[in-house]
């Protein structure tokens, strides 16, 4: 079905800043709305390279969504291929010229998988069959409703409050509470702006000027970080409780030594060496919260980020790196 040239392309103004586009499905589940919280409607497609991707893949099994699953098949006694709720597709961590691929034979990246509903080769077959004359950015994750066979969302941070709000009456712990919303409001923007966001500006940056800027954002922004974090007690960044603001720097903080590091060109330290307070909080997600661990993939993140098709481009590149300082 794909119908594309090379839909790589990064956007990249005329200073040679990287400019992500904004994400084009920004539907919510709700009662009442067309999008019903019904078991077995909904569908996501991920890769484990990607971070947004990661966000709900952790949010979904935070929330149990996942176990809700296994339920439904025992007690109704048989078991489609993943016609349950929130079940989950990986595709490859691997782009082509049309974009995210789904292969099972790939063995840069092991688990991956096919497209279970209609055998389609590419991310970029589902936005195609949403809108035949889609032109933007096909980007994982993908919220996908099997009733009106559309994309419910396309934005990772709405999937995390989707995920978190929609299917409460099954499941009630909260990523999100009430009392802490405008401390995790306040603190995602800038972690947004300066880390999450902030590691592609460096990476994808195009001039000296514009990669400068991002990469001492970044680390500007991990200070800062490390700071929240130094009182020794505090296994969360907010109010002491796990909400979506670790899930959002856990998926960036997890990547950036073994990718951001050297293909994004984040080198003024690690977290490993520079950072530990955040080592540390990182290290007690990964290690003591299976949610974490168990949605996290070094070897498609690995293979991922170097098999970038820009990334021999962005190598060469002739911004200058500002090498690493002290500390290691
Ligand atoms: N704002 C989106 C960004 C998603 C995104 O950029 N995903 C990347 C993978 S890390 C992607 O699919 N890129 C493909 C492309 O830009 O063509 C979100 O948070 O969900």
């Amino acid at each position: 079905m794909t119908t594309a040239e090379d839909v790589r392309k990064l956007p990249i103004d005329a200073d040679g800043k990287y400019i992500r586009p904004p994400s084009t499905f920004r539907n919510k589940i709700e009662k009442g709305g067309k999008f019903e919280p019904e078991k077995g409607r909904y569908h996501l497609y991920v890769a484990y390279v990607c971070p947004w991707a990661n966000r709900t893949l952790i949010a979904r099994n935070l929330k149990g969504l996942q176990d809700i699953i296994c339920a439904s098949r025992l007690l109704v006694g048989f078991c489609l291929i993943a016609q349950a709720l929130q079940a989950v597709t990986i595709c490859t961590s691997r782009m082509d010229t049309k974009g995210w691929r789904f292969d099972d034979t790939d063995p840069a990246f092991p688990g991956a998988q096919l497209e279970p509903f209609y055998g389609f080769g590419h991310i970029r077959d589902l936005y195609l069959k949403v809108e035949p004359n889609f032109d933007g950015r096909s980007t994982v994750p993908v919220l996908w409703d099997k009733k009106l066979e559309t994309i419910v969302s396309n934005e990772s941070s709405e999937i995390l409050r989707i995920l978190n709000t929609a299917f409460n009456d099954i499941i009630p712990e909260n990523l999100y509470p009430e009392a802490l919303r405008e401390e995790i409001d306040a603190l995602n923007e800038w972690v947004y702006s300066d880390i999450n966001n902030g590691v592609y500006k460096s990476g994808f940056s195009r001039t000296q000027g514009a990669y400068e800027e991002a990469v001492k954002g970044v680390f500007a922004g991990l200070d800062r970080v490390e700071k929240i974090l130094a009182d020794g007690s505090k296994d969360y960044l907010i109010g002491n409780t796990l909400t979506e603001a670790d899930i959002r720097l856990f998926v960036t903080a997890i990547r950036f030594d073994v990718a951001y590091n050297g293909q994004f060109k984040c080198n003024i330290r690690t977290i490993r060496s520079g950072y530990p307070n955040i080592n540390r909080w990182m290290k007690d997600l990964y290690w003591k919260n299976k949610s974490f661990s168990e949605t996290v993939d070094f070897q498609h993140i690995k293979a991922g980020y170097y098999n970038r098709p820009e990334a021999s481009r962005m190598l060469f590149y002739e911004v200058l790196l500002l090498t690493v300082s002290a500390t290691v």
